[in-house]
């Protein structure tokens, strides 16, 4: 006999459509270019027992849908194009009952050029910029990120009074280089509904947080990452009070001096010092920072590749 199956959690869609939308306003030209993941869930029960697909909304519409919406509606930010999408596909579906909109954003500066054009990008660095957005009909879970923000320090972390056990080695430290590079994934109050105020200007909200995240990275005096990690999450919680809680996921990126007494060279001097950068192991220092009174939802795994983690 076939044993009783029951369906899963479940969801489909088009993962990471690349569209780049460019907006002209005379000759200056602006780009804002994503990688959009749509996931949709509802009624898929006959389509995975039977193959009937009538409930199904191709996942090459949900790819033409986020073509056509960048036209028409343009791109004013990732979280409020995600927006856009979730609503759309919900609204429009009744076997549609949750989307959930994943999105990076890769940024464009301008190259500057003498006259008129302004039409000239360089791909930024710094990072990506991050977006998930989950719609259920009702209410909207806003998230927002970043990953991939490389920072350093190179005085100010010390490292002691930890435990020591037999395996222990690690020598004691007073004053070691401090880098990681930086995932972080904020919650924000406002979910859609106006129960929280009008929405924030995303790219302002954005650009505060990342300012916020970094100020707090160069002066915390540091005793430890996780230190340094409940720092840069409190400064977000305590700067902008539209954001519930903040999960960073920080991977230590050793600095290790180099033995230079094989070749009479005393290293780590008042002139400075030499570094092996350790690529891995790695120690990996994950932790939410909360509003008090506030849930926490982020998502605990902000490492699993993003987009295409588990939901
Ligand atoms: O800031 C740190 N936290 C740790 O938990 C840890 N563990 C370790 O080996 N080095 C460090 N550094």
């Amino acid at each position: 006999m076939t044993p009783a199956t029951r369906l899963g959690q479940n969801q489909y869609g088009k993962a990471e459509t690349r569209v780049v939308r460019v907006t002209r306003d005379g000759t200056t030209h602006h780009v804002r270019d994503l990688n959009v993941s749509v996931a949709l869930s509802g009624d898929m029960e006959a389509v995975h027992r039977s193959g009937d697909n009538a409930a199904v909304l191709t996942t090459d519409t949900t790819k033409n849908t986020v073509f056509a919406l960048a036209r028409e509606h343009g791109i004013a930010s990732p979280e409020d194009f995600g927006l856009l999408l979730a609503r759309h596909f919900v609204a429009g579906q009744p076997t549609i009952h949750r989307a959930r909109i994943r999105i990076e954003e890769y940024a464009w500066e301008r190259i500057p050029t003498p006259g008129e054009a302004a039409h000239s990008f360089v791909r930024a660095g710094g990072g990506t910029r991050t977006a998930q957005i989950t719609f259920d009909g009702r209410r909207a879970e806003i998230l927002s990120g970043l990953t991939g923000v490389t920072v350093l320090n190179t005085t100010d972390s010390e490292f002691h009074g930890y435990l020591k056990d037999r395996y222990t080695t690690l020598p004691e430290t007073t004053d070691r280089v401090l880098a990681t590079d930086v995932t972080a994934v904020w919650r924000h109050a406002h979910d859609g509904t106006g129960a929280a105020g009008a929405a924030p200007d995303w790219d302002a909200a954005h650009a505060a947080a990342r300012a916020y995240l970094l100020d707090a990275f160069a002066t915390t005096y540091s005793y430890s990452l996780q230190q340094t990690l409940f720092a840069m999450g409190s400064r977000v919680i305590e700067e902008l009070p539209g954001v519930e809680e903040i999960r960073l996921s920080l991977p230590n990126k050793h600095h290790f001096l180099v033995d230079l007494e094989p070749f009479g060279l005393a290293n780590e001097g008042p002139d400075g010092a030499v570094y092996f950068a350790a690529d891995r192991p790695y120690g990996l220092i994950e932790a939410t920072v909360l509003r008090d009174g506030a849930e926490q939802r982020v998502p605990v795994d902000l490492t699993a590749p993003w987009p295409g983690g588990p939901a």
